[in-house]
């Protein structure tokens, strides 16, 4: 049986979202450049249409990390896959996510990303699930906080499926 995808954040209240972070990110970067680090592969969808929403200079980089198998629990176990190209000194750095779950991902990850010597760093996520957190994250900038489901769509993949999805679905998995 094919899985069944019940829509938790419809298609419209996503775009709207990313608009309105999309404004406020250009209202607090007035004056400057804001450099965009994109965690893959999820964070990629949000990073591109908030992007084209931030009306103040954008330069990107990607990096990639690991901490979900092909299961729904993070493993605890972090590890890059694909640094950065560029060196973050003296950078306003937004950190782009497509969720924080555990917290895991994003405390390993701003701890390392902090030794780099930014100017500023920050982190804006799309999603958030606050029940989830296991270590503590300081987010600057949240589309949605959603209940503790395992959630696809806008980059988020169940097993590498249903990251094109335009809208945040919860799976109810086929038998
Ligand atoms: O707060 P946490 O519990 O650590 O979970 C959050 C992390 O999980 C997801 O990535 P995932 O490992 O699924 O990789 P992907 O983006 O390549 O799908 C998401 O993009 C975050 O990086
Ligand atoms: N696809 C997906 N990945 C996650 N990583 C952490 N939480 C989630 C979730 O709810 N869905």
């Amino acid at each position: 049986m094919e899985d069944k995808i019940r829509v938790l954040v419809p298609e419209k209240d996503v775009d709207a979202k990313i608009a309105e972070l999309g404004k406020k990110i250009s209202e607090d970067y007035a004056g400057r450049q804001v450099h965009l680090v994109c965690v893959l592969k999820g964070g990629v969808f949000f990073m591109c249409e908030l992007a084209k929403r931030i009306t103040v200079p954008v330069t990107m980089d990607f990096m990639s990390v690991s901490s979900y198998g092909a299961g729904t629990e993070s493993s605890g176990v972090v590890k890059i896959v694909k640094d950065l190209d560029q060196p973050l000194d003296g950078k306003d750095v937004l950190i782009v996510e497509d969720i924080v779950d555990s917290g895991r991902t994003l405390g390993y990850l701003m701890e390392i990303l902090r030794k780099r010597n930014p100017k500023s760093l920050h982190l804006c996520t799309l999603l958030d699930k606050p029940e989830r957190r296991v270590t503590d994250v300081k987010v600057d900038y949240t589309g949605f906080n959603i209940p503790d489901e395992f959630v696809v769509g806008y980059g988020l993949d169940y097993d590498q499926k249903y990251r094109n999805l335009p809208y945040i679905g919860i799976v109810e998995l086929g038998k």
